[in-house]
């Protein structure tokens, strides 16, 4: 029985890891749930599966579920009830499913206390990708990838090293407006930029999906994966999302992965690596898909595309930059606080102010990033 916790449980990564428990309930013991304000779904979630440790984000919600759990339920809150599920439990496997760079302190503190991580918060890696890795080296730790392109690549490498790449390549949806010029992207909605056309996440991944942004943060998360330079790294439209991302090695053969969008094939591939239990997905049939389109990314179409390049070979703080902009940039545009355009304008204008540091520590991170989003707030047009 492989006992987890889950950060980020009533979120769409979270629940998705639950289903994949509930379907093999003797393999699974969950030890430990980090929610932030869905106090009614966490309860569900903790009769369900009972865990020994919950977290929620702030003491009044923990107040108000703490008379509703059973006794042997402890809870905490805020960043120190994340890391106190993350690292405190008995738990061998935590999955990382919180949203945004908030989820590095307690990423760190599993790596520290010898967990292997399911990593699905791309933010930390894009934020601090050189300590995290560092410390899972260090530790003789696994990070094995939830992201679905990631997740792809891991299993079409299949353990080989990055000596028998020539390449990899991350397929992009193309988001919600990706049949839209620049110029109609001028008077997009909220409720439009969230119709993804293939897969059901939470929403600020949804609109990173439409900027491009979470393909460029999946580019930098590639990087401190596989251990490969940013020449080595490509992106291609592919809109179906059947082609999860492929790999090109240096004797010319491309092997992909393919598959229906569901996150539970990932999310349960980390958590039963290195085997493949079966799971309920349905099947893909190439005969009825029939036919899979592709087109070269479009630099000038997608500039957040190329930002996030361009962030990722500078390194140091600049990729933290991008990101703590970004996650501000978005959660303005939810609000209806800014345009969708303006999204890449406030990246752009953040990280044209920042003076790039190389090698940082821990605090020259946070103060990186918290810089970004003080701009970033203050940003006005
Ligand atoms: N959704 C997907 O298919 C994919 C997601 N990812 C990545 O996975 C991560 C999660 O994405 P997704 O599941 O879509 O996001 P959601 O917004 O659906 O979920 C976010 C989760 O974080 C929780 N949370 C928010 N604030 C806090 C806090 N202060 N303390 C603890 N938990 C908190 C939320 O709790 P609550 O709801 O209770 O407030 C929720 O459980 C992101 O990094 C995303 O990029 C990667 C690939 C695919
Ligand atoms: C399911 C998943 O992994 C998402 O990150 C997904 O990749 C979003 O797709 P696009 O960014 O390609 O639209
Ligand atoms: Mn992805």
């Amino acid at each position: 029985m492989k006992k987890i916790a889950i950060l980020g449980s009533t979120g769409s990564i979270g629940t998705q890891t639950l289903d994949v428990v509930a379907m093999h309930p003797e393999q699974f013991q969950v030890e430990g749930l980090a929610a932030g304000s869905n106090i009614e779904l966490l309860l569900e979630q903790v009769t369900k599966f009972n865990p020994k440790k919950v977290s929620v984000a702030t003491k009044e919600l923990a107040d108000q579920l703490k008379p509703q759990l059973p006794a042997g339920t402890k809870i905490y809150y805020g960043d120190e009830g994340l890391i106190e599920v993350a690292a405190e439990t008995d738990s061998e496997f935590v999955v990382t499913a919180v949203m945004g760079s908030m989820g590095l302190p307690s990423t760190l503190a599993a790596i520290e206390a010898g967990k292997t991580i399911g990593l699905a918060n791309k933010e930390t890696l894009v934020t601090a990708g050189h300590l995290v890795t560092a410390l899972a080296k260090k530790k003789g730790i696994r990070l094995l990838p939830i992201d679905s392109e990631h997740s792809a690549i891991f299993q079409c490498l299949n353990g080989e090293d990055a000596s028998s790449i020539r390449q990899i390549t991350l397929t992009a949806s193309g988001g919600s407006f990706r049949d839209l010029t620049r110029e109609q992207l001028q008077h997009v909605t909220v409720e439009d930029a969230l119709k993804h056309p293939n897969w059901s996440m939470g929403s600020k991944i949804t609109i990173d999906s439409a900027t491009m942004v979470n393909k460029g943060l999946e580019v930098i998360e590639a990087h401190w994966l596989f251990g490969l330079p940013y020449e080595q790294i490509g992106v291609l439209l592919h809109p179906e999302s059947i082609i999860h991302s492929f790999v090109e090695f240096r004797d010319s053969s491309i092997i992909a992965q393919l598959g229906n969008p569901d996150m539970r094939v990932p999310i349960q591939y980390a958590l039963t690596y290195p085997e493949r239990w079966s799971s309920p997905s349905s099947r893909l049939s190439l005969a009825q898909v029939g036919k899979l389109n592709f087109k070269e990314m479009d630099f000038e179409r997608f500039p957040c595309l190329r930002l996030a390049f361009e962030c990722g070979k500078m390194g140091g703080t600049a990729p933290t930059v991008f990101n703590a902009a970004n996650e501000i940039a978005v959660s303005r545009f939810l609000r209806r606080d800014i345009s969708f355009l303006q999204i890449e304008s406030i990246i752009e204008d953040v990280l044209s102010k920042h003076q790039v540091q190389s090698e940082p520590d821990l605090m020259v991170i946070q103060e990186a990033d918290h810089w970004a989003r003080q701009l970033a707030t203050e940003w006005k047009q």
